[in-house]
């Protein structure tokens, strides 16, 4: 019998923290989303004895897919067969084997079946196959090729393969476990700022992993002072990797927190196409040449970020209060301000947003960069009118992609916006929050997909 296993990991919505959250001494806050990315991983006996191979196979993308033939000298190095590249499968495959160090002549071979759910792309050109509990969309491009919608599919993917590959190198591996999760955690992280080619803050790997959280990042020399992986330095490359693994503490923060009863996320999309680099890039070096006045917006948004995170957390407390939490959500369903502004949290998370969204309009006419430019302040601003939304931001970097708005679960934003020209541009996604980050799936829920 083929012994399989399967995982699954979420997207990612940054609420408030964009930016700040490149520097260790600030917190943010993320949403994991249901939107999620799932792998099933199973094991043969390898084709070619002691040369054994791991492919990895998105057939949703025109059936994309990479065998990767493993090679081991003092460490482990992959050629992929037909010299296709993927750098974050690279990555993960290079980190996993160097960290758990399987003896090759034992290793068997390796295929996981990567599925996406269909939030992370846009959906032209595809069409749907399904079983009776899970659909998925195949699109007849390959996975460079299509549209993104900003939901962080790559460090879903880098999270989700990482428990993939290590549950075949450590059997009893269990994402429910603290220990074990910290690992996948660490690795992932590795492997995502590598492939990147660039140090993120790592919210997005941290929310794939532990679900919906306050974060706080690493020191990111942790990993950018890794020696590289060549042939010649793969020995100290292994052991410097397990000692920050097993050995090192990240002193990074990753508290789980859950958005307050009967209030959800509905994400709009808006524009296709993420500049998250180059936006970074603009604000990093007005940051350096506004300095120190920059410093001093830096702190009056983290105060306000502090305060958007204090508001949910007694939002959180007082739906504790039937009657009072009743009134809360009928006054936000109102979309009477005079009847919210009457609640002081609700009062409060729609000021320290207001900050927040203030202060980025001054980085983006300082910096250049699009981070709330005036279509998404004419957007949101329409936003706040309707009824049943306590507040909205445009999440991670800003930019034209998407806005998120906290509303009220009964709140029907559909049929408000439907024809309406203020709200054109607009897909609400079919999303909610996900508490948990990697899940352990039933293999079997992927098999017989089929076309509609
Ligand atoms: N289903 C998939 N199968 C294979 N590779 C994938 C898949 N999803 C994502 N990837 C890899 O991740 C890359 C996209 O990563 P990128 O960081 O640019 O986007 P993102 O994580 O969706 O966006 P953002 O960080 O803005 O939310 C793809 O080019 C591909 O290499
Ligand atoms: C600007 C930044 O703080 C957030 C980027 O978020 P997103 O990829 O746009 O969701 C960068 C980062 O934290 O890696």
């Amino acid at each position: 019998m083929v012994e399989r296993r399967a995982f699954s990991a979420p997207g990612k919505a940054l609420l408030v923290g964009g930016y700040l959250v490149l520097e260790p001494e600030y917190k943010s806050y993320v949403v994991a989303l249901s939107a999620r990315m799932h792998a099933v991983v199973s094991t043969s006996e390898a084709i070619q004895k002691g040369n054994p191979s791991i492919q990895v196979r998105s057939s949703q993308f025109n059936n994309d897919c990479w065998t990767y033939q493993l090679q081991q000298t003092n460490g482990y190095s992959l050629s992929e067969r037909d010299n296709k590249k993927n750098p974050f499968i690279e990555k993960v495959l290079l980190n996993v084997l160097n960290y758990f160090d399987p003896c090759i002549s034992n290793l068997k071979d390796v295929n996981i079946e990567i599925f996406s759910d269909s939030e992370y792309h846009s959906q032209s050109e595809s069409s749907l196959k399904r079983n009776s509990l899970k659909k998925f969309a195949f699109h007849t491009k390959s996975i460079t090729e299509v549209p993104k919608t900003g939901l962080g599919s790559s460090a879903g993917l880098v999270t989700v393969l990482t428990t993939a590959l290590a549950s075949v190198l450590r059997k009893e591996l269990n994402p429910y476990s603290k220990a074990d999760l910290e690992t996948i955690h660490k690795l992932a992280q590795v492997a995502h700022c590598q492939a990147q080619g660039k140090v993120g803050s790592g919210f997005d790997v941290a929310s794939a992993t532990f679900g919906s959280i306050i974060y706080r990042r690493f020191m990111p020399e942790l990993i950018s002072n890794l020696p590289d992986m060549s042939v010649s330095k793969i020995q100290i490359y292994k052991e410097k990797l397990k000692h920050l693994v097993d050995e090192t503490d990240w002193n990074f923060t990753a508290d789980r927190i859950r958005l307050p009863d009967n209030l959800r996320l509905m994400m709009g999309d808006v524009n296709n196409g993420s500049e998250t680099t180059k936006l970074v890039g603009k604000v990093k070096a007005w940051y350096r040449e506004a300095y120190p006045s920059s410093s001093e917006i830096y702190e009056n948004i983290n105060s306000k970020n502090s305060a958007f995170i204090d508001c949910l957390n007694e939002i959180n407390n007082l739906s504790k209060n039937k009657q009072i939490y009743d009134g809360m959500l009928t006054a936000i369903n109102s979309g009477n301000d005079e009847a919210i502004n009457s609640y002081t949290a609700l009062k409060q998370i729609r000021q320290s947003v207001n900050g927040i969204r203030e202060n980025f309009r001054l980085i983006t006419k300082e910096s250049g960069a699009d981070v709330e430019p005036l279509v998404q302040t004419t957007l949101l601003d329409a936003c706040m009118k309707l009824n049943g939304v306590l507040t909205g931001v445009i999440p991670g970097a800003g930019g034209f992609d998407a806005i998120a708005l906290l509303t009220t679960d009964t709140t029907d934003l559909r049929s408000q916006t439907d024809g309406k020209h203020d709200f054109k541009d607009v897909s609400w996604l079919d999303l909610q929050q996900a508490d948990i980050g990697v899940l352990e799936e039933i293999p079997s829920h992927y098999d017989n997909l089929r076309s509609d």
